[in-house]
């Protein structure tokens, strides 16, 4: 397994780890409360920095349980964490539920990272793009099982 080097800000929250053998991300915490009204967004610091070796980076997604309970999700999710990076990790927090402020507290994990290989490409610039059965279909030009809205 590939080790990551981590460094702690926050002495008091917990070195990264997955809470379960099979988990795609790790928890990050928070590392200062913040409160969002609705439809605020808070950039909230997570007391971690790390070293991700390249052909990696870490993407920062929202936690499906806040999301269903309390609205609360990331504004650029995934939010990415390049390989040369070596700020402290933050979470641009929104909440979208439209009546209920929410109160992060210091530690609770409010996001989590996943790290991935990204491939590196070098980009070639042609006149013309080899054919597809897709094309340039996109944005819904499939047709067949019903969509979302689409009462027949
Ligand atoms: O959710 C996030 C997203 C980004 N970052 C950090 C790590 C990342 O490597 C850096 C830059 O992110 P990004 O490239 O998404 O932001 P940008 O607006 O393009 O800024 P820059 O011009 O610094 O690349 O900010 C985070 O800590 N959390
Ligand atoms: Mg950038």
């Amino acid at each position: 397994m590939l080790e990551i080097a981590v460094r702690r800000l926050d002495p008091q929250l917990p070195v990264p780890a997955y809470a379960h053998p099979g988990d795609a991300g790790v928890d990050l915490h928070a590392a200062a409360p913040a409160t969002l009204a609705p439809g605020e967004r808070v950039l909230v610091p997570t007391g971690i920095a790390i070293a991700l070796p390249d052909g990696y980076a870490a993407f920062v997604h929202p936690r499906s349980g806040l999301a269903l309970r309390h609205g609360l999700s990331v504004v650029n999710t995934p939010g990415t964490v390049d390989a040369g990076y070596r700020g402290e990790i933050k979470v641009l927090l929104v909440n979208h539920d439209l009546r209920e402020t929410v109160e992060v507290a210091r530690g609770d994990r409010i996001a989590q990272l996943v790290v991935q290989r990204v491939e590196h490409v070098t980009f070639r610039e042609v006149e013309s793009l080899e054919d597809t059965s897709r094309g340039a279909g996109g944005y819904g030009s499939t047709g067949g099982h019903r969509s979302v809205g689409e009462h027949r």
